[in-house]
């Protein structure tokens, strides 16, 4: 067939459905904080969805349309990870935390060390990579040396941008979640179809992301925290707390709650605290990440194969087991 001439005014209104699909998108699913109403956002998709199929040329793997799913997948790909993504050490209590901050400062020789505490939350390890500020791969943490190639699921999750707010080439990691009153529903529904229950939303989470029809993981509601830059030299952050306001600058959604304490004290401080405010959370969590704050002492500090030396988990007591 010749090669059709798409009227330029088809092309352009096309690009602005999409930017401006996307900015909704941005705006009610990371920043909770809408501009349009439901209506006009289907008006918007509806519209953008016709001119897709009048023009299926036109259709690219970042438009916006490709968040409802609709693809039947034979399997995921495997794919090596850039960077190994390692898992983190424990600790339980106040004195092993101490003697985690005793550690970092003996190798160090330094007298006082900043930490960034960030919420651990209870989902799965994403990757995800983009060119040009256009998503490309999204992969499961795997074994931390090659995971899964989850693209076309992790497309169907709303807070993760297609396209980022600045056109960078970037690997950035997180963790993709369920809600927990998504779980509630999704185990309700389940219970109505005789299917048994998911043990827990990180479960929940997990089986979805691994489903190969794609139109199933997008009628299930996945979230996410973005919180690692993969080589964040390459952008001139010097703090993981610099990197955390470079991936909001981005687009992503971070987890509002991270706290940079000057010391060990205000770590164990912000542990106490959400070891109780838990609660008043629409997601799971089983402790706090405790990082270095300054990128040049991670460098100092490493890793172990399995760990880096500049971060541990300070895990909340387990409860017993969950209703
Ligand atoms: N395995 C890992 O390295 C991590 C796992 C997690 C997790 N489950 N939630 C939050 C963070 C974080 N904010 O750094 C990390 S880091």
């Amino acid at each position: 067939m010749s090669e059709r001439k798409i009227p330029k005014e088809v092309i352009e209104e096309v690009e602005r459905l999409r930017e401006e699909i996307e900015y909704h998108n941005y705006r009610y699913y990371v920043l909770n904080d809408p501009v349009i109403t439901d209506e006009e956002y289907d008006k918007l998709m509806r519209r953008l969805i016709e001119l897709e199929r009048m023009y299926p040329e036109l259709v690219t793997p970042d438009s916006p349309t490709q968040r409802v799913g609709g693809k039947v997948l034979e399997g995921f790909k495997t794919v090596k990870h850039s960077v190994p993504m390692l898992s983190l050490d424990n600790t339980y209590n106040e004195e092993e935390i101490l003697e985690f901050d005793r550690r970092v400062k003996k190798t160090l020789q330094e007298a006082e060390v900043e930490y960034v505490a960030e919420l651990k939350i209870d989902g799965v390890s994403i990757a995800l990579r983009y060119e040009n500020g256009k998503f490309v791969l999204g992969a499961t943490r795997g074994d931390g040396i090659e995971g899964e190639d989850v693209s076309e699921n992790v497309k169907t999750v709303r807070s993760i941008p297609l396209r980022l707010r600045k056109l960078v080439t970037v690997e950035v990691r997180g963790e993709i979640y369920m809600p927990v009153d998504e779980f509630k529903r999704l185990n309700d529904e389940r219970e109505e179809e005789g299917l048994p229950p998911f043990a827990n939303p990180r479960n929940a989470a997990a089986g979805t992301l691994r489903q190969l029809n794609t139109a199933l993981v997008a009628a299930r509601r996945l979230d996410s925290f973005i919180y690692y830059v993969v080589h964040p030299e390459n952008y001139g952050l010097k703090t993981q707390w610099e990197a955390l306001q470079f991936l909001k600058e981005l687009g992503f959604k971070v987890n509002p709650h991270s706290k940079l304490c000057k010391n060990i004290q205000e770590v164990i401080d912000y542990w106490r605290e959400w070891k109780e405010r838990k609660k008043e959370l629409d997601y799971w969590v089983d402790g706090v990440v405790v990082k270095v704050n300054r990128f040049d002492f991670q460098r100092i500090l490493g890793e172990t194969s399995k760990a880096p030396r500049w971060a541990i988990a300070f895990k909340f007591p387990a409860e017993q087991a969950r209703t």
